[in-house]
């Protein structure tokens, strides 16, 4: 039987294609998230959804056709904020000026997030580049390969675990939700009708519990309504995330669970009390999770618009 070899990505593919590559995504991003400050975490959790769906290859900012209903659509993308969307858009508009046709909008999103998340505070990791783009974009291909909040935690683990990554490195990624925002519907289930028996039980810090049913008591009729993620340290990249969760101050039942599942409640301690070990974890996952799928060769192409294929 034949192996087949990983393609490979390096940090110098744009250095004498685009020189300023690197320099245009970076002032890109930094003057997209002065101008708004909810980019980081929209990009982050974008950059997610994409790499889960058939790989990092931007296959989620292809926008739907009449022919064809594409990821973005998907239910559980529908909350994908705009943001993650235009920086990628800004970048790429620039690149396209400065040397046109040479840049993929897989490599855009990956660098764009990783700058987000270092001017978050969160810690530097190494992207590679060399993604190409992808040549499909299917609604029908989102479901089962994204976890969302109500799973059980047998199922939360098998999604990662089918594409590689451990229970240790689900947890650190997880880390994520230090930053950002999260609709009311996403954790109402729990909010209003939660019993202690069962193997999801939430175990909300009563008062928290108490606020959150105040600050989405409106939901049903007004769906914008949102609340932060990391209560204590909502625009920060730090391990605070893992205090919150141990203390009963996370949001979804998915976060809950992280802490009371034994598979999970390890990490979870080690991360809520050494920063660095988190960050740490969170580099070499980031890392693993921004090659993970990737296209090379005939397998992608360099898309002009990051929303649509070239061939139409
Ligand atoms: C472990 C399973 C996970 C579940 C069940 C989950 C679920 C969710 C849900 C329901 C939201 C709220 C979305 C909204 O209401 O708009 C959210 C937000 C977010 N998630 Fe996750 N997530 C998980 C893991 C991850 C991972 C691995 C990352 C990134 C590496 C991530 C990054 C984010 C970010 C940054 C936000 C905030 C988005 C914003 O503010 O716009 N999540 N997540
Ligand atoms: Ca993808
Ligand atoms: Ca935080």
């Amino acid at each position: 039987s034949q192996r087949r070899q990983p393609p490979l990505l390096t940090t110098t593919y744009y250095t004498k294609s685009c020189p300023r590559f690197e320099q245009i995504v970076q002032d890109v991003t930094t003057n997209k998230q002065i101008s708004s400050p909810t980019t980081a975490a929209a990009a982050l959790r974008l950059f997610f959804h994409d790499c889960f769906v058939s790989g990092c290859d931007a296959s989620v900012l292809i926008s739907s056709t009449h022919f064809s209903k594409a990821e973005r659509d998907a239910d559980i993308n529908l909350s994908l904020p705009g943001d993650g969307f235009d920086v990628v858009v800004r970048a790429k508009t620039d690149l396209e000026l400065t040397c046109p046709g040479v840049v993929s909008c897989a490599d855009i999103l990956a660098v764009a997030t990783r700058n987000l998340v270092v001017m978050m505070g969160g810690p530097y990791y190494t992207v590679k580049l060399g993604r190409k783009d992808a040549l499909i974009s299917r609604a029908s291909d989102v479901e089962g390969n994204l976890p969302r909040p109500t799973m059980p935690m047998d199922q939360m683990i098998r999604i990662f675990n089918s594409k590689g990554f451990s229970v240790q490195e689900m947890v650190a990624l997880t880390g994520a939700h230090t930053i950002g925002f999260s609709h009311c519907k996403e954790f109402s289930s729990i909010l209003y009708n939660y019993s202690r028996t069962l193997q999801s039980d939430p175990a909300y810090y009563p008062e928290f519990a108490k606020s959150l049913r105040s600050a989405c008591a409106d939901y049903t009729k007004n769906p914008t309504l949102s609340v932060f993620n990391d209560i204590m340290t909502p625009n920060k990249f730090d391990n605070m995330y893992y205090n919150n969760i141990r203390k009963g101050l996370g949001l979804l039942s998915s976060d809950h669970t992280l802490s009371s599942d034994q598979r999970t409640r390890g990490f979870v301690e080690l991360y809520s009390t050494n920063q660095d070990a988190f960050f740490q974890a969170f580099v070499r996952a980031m890392e693993k999770l921004s090659v993970y799928g990737i296209k090379t060769g005939k397998n992608g192409d360099i898309r002009r618009r990051c929303d649509s294929f070239n061939n139409n």
